[in-house]
């Protein structure tokens, strides 16, 4: 039996017009399956935990990342594997993963059954899929998270530009921040910082390669720090992140590790996967080969 979980209103309505598609499909191919929508953030959490790991063959998640994230977080430690079938704003693990973003060649893939296992992050009791962000792009996340521009920009199919829209309008207001970072054990200083991205996969935001090199099962995050750049420079360096080459410029530093703490002058926000999971100090670390995706 399938677990389907289905978010609704993930990208602006797209995971219930992706659902109905899928369940004609699954009816079609005689495929048992079983489903539950979503009715409030972290719900998807409670609904994992009822699935019983013995008659499931996989969790099926019908959303963006945020869905992902809740389900992603019921799964681990169950042995059950993940399915994705994007139906998000940006659905950056989908394309990290190389999941089709058609629904049934998605859906095709899930059926056949190949697994494969996927790194994690880890902060406090909370798991973290793709990248975790901290800082302004906190910030951003949290803007956009209420925004009713990205409602629109969904509606029209341009869901991925919502992200560049908060992005600009946090620039506006942002004060970067003095930060002490700890990556496996070794401290670092780093001034007048806008981000720090730890990430296990390369893209967020809809498709801003932060991290163009992280790779979901080496172990590692890859850290990127975003520091002593004036506005006007971080903006037009803004758009080389879609293609991954802001990482030359000297105000980005990279590195890569297991263990990243954070300390910051004043308390930051942290978002985790596109969602806000706490604010700074925080520590985060990499579990290795801890999720299953189908
Ligand atoms: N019924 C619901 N009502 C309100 N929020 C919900 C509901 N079900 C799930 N959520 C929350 O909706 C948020 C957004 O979902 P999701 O991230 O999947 O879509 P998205 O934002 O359109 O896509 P992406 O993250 O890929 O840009 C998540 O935080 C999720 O927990």
């Amino acid at each position: 039996m399938y677990s389907f979980i289905v978010n609704k209103i993930s990208g602006n309505g797209k995971g219930l017009k992706v659902w109905k598609k899928v369940e004609k499909l699954l009816q079609e191919k005689q495929v048992n399956y079983q489903v539950r929508f979503t009715e409030r953030p972290k719900h998807a959490i409670e609904i994992v935990k009822e699935i019983s790991s013995e008659t499931c063959l996989a969790v099926v998640a019908i959303g963006g990342d945020g869905t992902i994230h809740d389900v992603a977080n019921g799964l681990i430690g169950s042995n059950i594997p993940l399915g994705i079938i994007p139906a998000g704003s940006g659905n950056d693990l989908a394309r990290a993963l190389d999941i089709p973003m058609d629904y049934k060649k998605a859906l095709e893939r899930i059926l056949m059954g190949e697994q494969r296992k996927m790194d994690i992050g880890r902060i406090n009791n909370e798991y973290c899929i793709t990248v975790t962000g901290i800082g302004f792009d906190g910030k951003v996340a949290e803007v956009n998270n209420a925004s009713k521009f990205k409602n629109l920009l969904n509606f029209i199919r341009l869901g991925d530009l919502s992200y560049a829209h908060s992005v600009l309008h946090v620039l506006l207001k942002y004060r970067p921040v003095n930060i002490q970072l700890k990556v496996d054990g070794k401290t670092l200083t780093f001034f007048n910082v806008w981000l720090i991205a730890i990430a296990n996969t390369p893209n967020y935001g809809g498709g801003i390669k932060i991290c163009p090199d992280a790779c979901y099962h080496d172990g590692l995050f890859d850290i990127c720090i975003i520091h002593s750049m004036t506005k006007w420079e971080l903006l037009r360096n803004f758009p080389k992140a879609y293609k991954g080459k802001h990482v030359s410029h000297p105000g980005v530093t990279m590195l890569k590790g297991k263990e990243v703490e954070v300390i910051s002058e004043w308390p930051v926000i942290v978002q985790s996967d596109g969602e806000l999971v706490t604010k700074t100090p925080v520590n985060v670390t990499i579990q290795k080969e801890a999720l299953l995706i189908i």
